[in-house]
């Protein structure tokens, strides 16, 4: 199996506090892996890192075998133009908390406009493409509505359409569910649930032990910035090795 995404002694702080103390993780094809972690523990600013919406301070973070978050000439990632910042995110889809769907366009408008404008694909293949990547989040026949016409489950599901449109090699998760009222949780989980059976692969930062112990290959415990175990759902989350580990999950129980 290759690997999809390589992240190697990864270090970020915001003013003085190190928000990721080093961090290795390798995700190959066709993995879907788990982050669980306290809230602060830097499981959101290590997504952020490898989609370069932050830079990192130190270590280096491949996609593809592609530098993706770090610029390794200087180091810093303000320095890179506009351009090269959209080409290394190519590879990368995300979807975060909330949907970010452009409101004054519909579910297939919002999917083909990075295709077209970004990808340079035809309005046809892109339109085609969108129609049959509603129908695998569950939203065939939905190409028309705007967000306001959809339940945030329904958006959040478009917004994962959007992202999947791109053709990416490797897919993060930022706790997709969590802005949406619990009986919309679990139709996003299941739809996430199909693309990790049909092999994406993704990386997906979650409170939702449930998926992670149903979908996730590999499940990571962050803890204070740093990796502190990780492995199946059962040596994870049913035989935790570390304390601070059976801490957090204690509260799931
Ligand atoms: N842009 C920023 N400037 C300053 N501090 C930040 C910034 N982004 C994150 N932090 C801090 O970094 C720490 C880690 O945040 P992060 O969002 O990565 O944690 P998390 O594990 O994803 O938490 P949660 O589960 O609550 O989302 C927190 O203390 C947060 O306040």
């Amino acid at each position: 199996m290759s690997t999809v995404l390589q992240a190697r002694a990864v270090r970020k702080s915001f003013g003085h506090t190190e928000v990721l103390s080093g961090i290795d993780l390798d995700v190959t094809s066709g993995e879907t892996v788990v982050v669980l972690g306290p809230s602060g523990s830097g499981k959101s600013t290590f997504l952020r890192c490898i989609n370069l919406l932050e830079s990192l301070d130190a270590g280096r973070i491949t996609v593809d075998g592609r530098d993706v978050g770090y610029d390794v000439r200087n180091g810093r990632l303000h320095e890179l133009s506009p351009n090269e910042i959209a080409r290394r995110r190519r590879d990368i889809g995300m979807v975060f908390q909330q949907f970010n769907l452009f409101p004054h366009m519909t579910a297939l408008e919002n999917i083909i406009e990075a295709p077209i404008a970004v990808l340079g694909e035809g309005r046809r293949e892109a339109t085609a493409r969108a129609v049959e990547l509603l129908a695998e989040v569950g939203l065939a026949g939905r190409e028309k509505a705007y967000p306001r016409q959809l339940s945030g489950g329904q958006q959040q599901r478009v917004a994962i359409a959007r992202a999947l449109a791109m053709r990416p090699k490797l897919m993060l998760f930022d706790e997709p569910t969590s802005a949406l009222d619990p009986e919309l949780v679990g139709e996003v989980l299941a739809t996430m649930k199909r693309l990790a059976s049909a092999g994406l692969t993704m990386v997906v930062v979650t409170h939702e032990i449930s998926f992670a112990r149903e979908a996730a290959d590999r499940v990571v415990f962050m803890d204070a910035g740093q990796v502190v175990e990780q492995g199946t759902p059962e040596q994870v989350i049913d035989n935790p090795q570390h304390e601070r580990t059976r801490t957090f999950l204690s509260r799931f129980l």
